[in-house]
């Protein structure tokens, strides 16, 4: 196993202002429950989203996009078409493009092997839960839907078992975040449970990720950027007014975060 770094705040300041001042594009085919708010989280941090879905326009739309986001959570037989086409494009164009599998899993067989198809076109990034991860590296694991009920020290081997098969970043989130290419790891503590409590925050992470992935040399990087962002945004909202208050204030947080990551590194 190689040393395990903790992120540096200072670097994932350095990508936060690379993606504003380029604003990227990002192209989301996401599940139903989550569009509004993943929407919101992108402006928040200063990109631009766009949840193109129809078959007829994904190819022509990943061209146009910086990146691209494959969110399984409510796969239906049109939308898994849409996205292996637009996973298919973005291949082509290099575009860059993030998979979040929600909750595959042996008792979901259909999105399970669609996930299988999704990943022969080179995912710039993998980012799930620990369950998911496990499940994607064939070992046991013990889901409970789209939540995780494995910690992601327990899944750390196969984040990078299935980096270094599909010559990805991974990105394995839970009460620790790791982020691997299969050779190097990343850590990030800290964030809040209250992430657990509210719908959405691993599909808008995945999307702060694709969003983070665009124009830099350095993916694995700007991976633990967005996963650093979203761990100090939680830290910083506020908890005390129930979880509906705790979603806004997260949103609030995000579109604060600069000031309040550069703030910290001076104190
Ligand atoms: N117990 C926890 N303590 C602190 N942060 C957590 C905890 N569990 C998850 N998170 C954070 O919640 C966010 C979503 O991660 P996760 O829950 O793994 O995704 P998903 O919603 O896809 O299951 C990440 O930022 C992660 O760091
Ligand atoms: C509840 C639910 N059901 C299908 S997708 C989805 C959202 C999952 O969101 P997250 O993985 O961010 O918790
Ligand atoms: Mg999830």
């Amino acid at each position: 196993m190689p040393t395990i770094i903790p992120f540096k705040t200072i670097d994932a300041i350095y990508y936060l202002q690379q993606l504003q001042n380029h604003k990227p594009l990002v192209h989301c085919i996401t599940n139903d429950v989550v569009q509004n708010f993943t929407a919101n989280v992108l402006l928040a941090i200063g990109a631009v989203p766009a949840m193109v879905v129809a078959k007829e326009e994904v190819s022509d739309f990943v061209e146009v996009s910086d990146s691209l986001l494959i969110n399984i959570g409510t796969i239906t037989a049109p939308s898994a078409k849409s996205m292996l086409l637009a996973v298919r494009s973005a291949m082509q164009s290099q575009t860059p493009w993030v998979l979040d599998p929600v909750a595959v899993s042996s008792a979901l067989p259909y999105r399970t092997d669609i996930t299988q198809q999704l990943l022969t076109f080179k995912p710039s990034v993998i980012r799930g839960n620990a369950s998911e991860i496990l499940v994607l590296a064939n070992q046991k694991s013990l889901s409970k839907g789209p939540d995780s009920q494995d910690s992601t020290q327990s899944a750390l081997c196969a984040a990078r078992q299935l980096a270094i098969e599909y010559q990805t970043i991974v990105a394995v989130t839970g009460q620790i975040d790791y982020i691997t290419d299969g050779k190097r790891v990343y850590s990030i503590s800290g964030g809040d449970v209250a992430l657990t409590r509210v719908t959405g925050a691993g599909c808008s992470l995945s999307a702060l990720v694709a969003a983070f992935v665009t124009n830099v040399n350095d993916k694995f990087s700007a991976t633990a950027a967005a996963c650093l962002v979203m761990k100090r945004a939680a830290e910083l909202a506020n908890k005390s007014q129930g979880m509906g208050s705790f979603a806004v204030s997260l949103l609030d947080q995000i579109s604060l975060i600069k000031l309040a990551l550069a703030r910290g590194e001076s104190a």
